[in-house]
């Protein structure tokens, strides 16, 4: 049974859904009635709506509720474009799609540049307009009333008759699925998911947060517009009653209900609601509590949806059939450091004040390749806060930073990332939902070289940045030891392996410079020899490493160059026999005195 399983499991992922669009396909052939399939195809455009939703909602954690009013925007330009005579499906597609993307876009940059509940206020508002809008827009849109008189699709000339309609809404939506998991399953995807739960962690991956959000949201358009367009077709009527705020409240009922942070769980959410509301006679007057009550059995009942539930369930059968058939994970040998360019890094001058608190005054420090360089001081001397200005977390109040000359002070996170400046946390951040490898892999984004264009139609780029990423990310886990873990859950890990799966993904851009925060704090000894070693490699390797550290006998073992910080300032620099030999750092700053410091006891904490 259990082999069985693991079998099924080696079968690739998408030909699952892809043989259900297939029996869809044939269904009508099969002898299907014309209410079943109408509500196939009722399904599908809901399910389309529901994608896009999902893809903002449960990927880039924005709730944004506009689809309706993309969805809209689809159908309406399909029927005004009908009426002026274009018939053909293809071309009304392109403008439904395009109309539903500028209402995404027009609505998406205020509502993200704004942050906050913005987006989602705006999107609500979007909602709310449209009977109003249409109205305005009488003449045409036929207001109330509704755009009657729509013609039959037409197919490069050809009439569409019913059974073609039928294939062609489940072809489409076939392929839209295909090309939005494309996006999901891509480096962009996981760079959402980790967007949704961390911006910080985000933008200190190279990902920016309005970029990425917007991208989200305004691709989500898309297949809403398409929807919107299939639907106008469908009836060759439309009117404002279709998009009323009732089927905003059905669509996010769908999304939380089949689960929002998977596309599959559009289809499931919307199989669910629309055959559900068929089956309530009272829909028309009851659908908003209807809508209600699933979005709160969605919620409270299982997170994550139907579609969690399925993928916890498929999980837990996939340990409990490899401890059965009793496979174990092969530990990769550990990889060597390749030659690495590190860049001289130098701050001048750097200050920075909260409010009256002046965390850092005027702080000189240089940081060479091929060197650590360690900063120490005590709790609150601000060696965390020059790390987020180097990191570009905080903006400076005076002084420079340079990276190999070029100034990065005043650059946003994301680009100091992307210009080859890594970190880690002191709380290690890591990510939900996604196993050690994605996690370690997702740090790939600062040097992301596959577009969002090329990973939705696997363009040779997808392949050719995949490849290498999934190598940069097996060597950055095998640098750390971490490569036998790599399937489990990232947030499973316990805390000394977080600390370690930091450092892998802070090194898996191959970065010129990584800042180091406390990393060694929760490592046993084992751990903290793989850590010792690693950072002696990346050193020899040519890098440049900068180490927050408390333990003070790890940075006189590592450390080539040591700056003491204190009260915001640096007090003291030298090399670590400097610093060792310095009775005012040692005393009076760190509180070792020379006796506990020759037994050994130098971790001031
Ligand atoms: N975002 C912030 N807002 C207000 N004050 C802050 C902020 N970040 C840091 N500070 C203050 O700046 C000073 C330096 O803090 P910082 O965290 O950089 O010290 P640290 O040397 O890293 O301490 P620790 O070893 O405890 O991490 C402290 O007085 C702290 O309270």
């Amino acid at each position: 049974m259990a082999a069985l399983w693991l079998k099924l499991r080696a079968v690739p992922g998408w030909l699952w859904p892809l043989a259900i669009g297939a029996v869809l396909l044939v269904l009508p052939f099969l002898g299907l009635n014309y209410g079943a399939t109408r509500q196939i195809e009722l399904t599908l455009i809901l399910a389309l709506i529901v994608l896009g939703l999902n893809l903002s909602l449960g990927y880039a954690g924005e709730l944004a509720m506009g689809q309706v009013a993309m969805y809209a925007a689809g159908a309406y330009a399909a029927g005004l474009a009908n009426k002026a005579g274009v018939t053909d499906i293809w071309l009304q597609l392109l403008i439904g799609g395009g109309a539903a993307l500028i209402v995404g876009l027009i609505s998406g940059i205020p509502g993200l540049r704004l942050g906050s509940w913005s987006l989602a206020m705006t999107s609500f508002f979007l909602i709310l307009i449209v009977p109003d809008v249409l109205s305005i827009f009488k003449e045409e849109t036929g207001g109330r009333n509704g755009l009657a008189g729509i013609m039959p699709a037409t197919s490069f000339g050809q009439m569409i008759d019913g059974r073609t309609y039928y294939v062609l809404i489940v072809a489409i939506a076939i392929v839209v699925f295909a090309l939005i998991r494309n996006l999901v399953v891509s480096d962009h995807g996981t760079a959402l998911r980790v967007l949704k739960q961390s911006p910080v962690l985000a933008s200190s991956m190279g990902i920016s947060v309005f970029r990425a959000k917007l991208t989200a949201y305004a691709i989500g358009a898309v297949p809403a517009g398409i929807a919107g367009v299939l639907f106008a077709n469908l009836d060759l009527f439309i009117s404002p009653e279709a998009f009323a705020f009732s089927f905003a409240m059905t669509v996010l009922a769908a999304s939380i209900f089949g689960g929002s942070a998977s596309i599959y769980g559009a289809l499931i959410g919307a199989a669910v609601l629309q055959f559900g509301m068929n089956q309530s006679t009272n829909f028309s007057k009851f659908g908003l509590i209807i809508s209600g009550a699933f979005l709160l059995i969605g919620g409270v009942a299982f997170t994550g949806g139907l579609s969690g539930l399925v993928r916890s369930l498929v999980r837990k059968a996939d340990i409990a059939a490899k401890r059965r058939v009793g496979i174990e994970p092969v530990p990769a040998a550990p990889a060597d450091v390749e030659r690495l360019d590190g860049a001289l890094l130098r701050t001048d001058g750097v200050s920075k004040a909260f409010g009256g608190n002046q965390a850092l005054s005027k702080v000189s420090i240089e940081a060479a390749p091929g060197a650590v360089t360690a900063i120490i001081g005590p709790n609150g001397s601000g060696k965390t806060t020059l790390l987020n200005m180097i990191s570009g977390f905080y903006r400076t109040d005076a002084g420079t930073i340079e990276l190999d000359g070029r100034p990065i002070q005043g650059l946003s996170s994301y680009r100091v990332a992307r210009a080859g400046v890594s970190r880690t946390f002191q709380t290690p951040n890591i990510p939900e939902k996604l196993t050690v490898f994605e996690a370690v892999q997702a740090g790939c984004y600062a040097t992301e070289r596959a577009s969002v264009f090329a990973s939705v139609l696997r363009l040779p780029s997808f392949w050719r940045a995949r490849r290498e990423n999934r190598a940069a990310a097996e060597r950055a886990l095998a640098l750390v030891g971490l490569s036998a873990q790599r399937d489990e859950p990232a947030d499973s890990l316990p805390l000394g392996n977080r600390r370690l799966l930091e450092v892998a993904r802070s090194l898996a851009a191959s970065p010129q410079v990584v800042l180091l925060d406390e990393v060694a704090s929760g490592l046993d000894e084992d751990e903290l020899e793989v850590l010792e070693s690693l950072v002696r490699r990346l050193r020899d390797a040519g890098m440049t490493v900068i180490l927050v550290e408390h333990n003070f006998q790890l940075v006189l073992r590592l450390a080539d160059d040591i700056y003491v910080l204190a009260q915001g300032a640096v007090m003291a620099h030298g090399t670590p026999e400097q610093i060792e030999s310095n009775p005012r750092v040692m005393e009076e700053y760190l509180g070792v005195t020379a006796e506990t410091n020759a037994a050994g006891g130098g971790d001031h904490e």
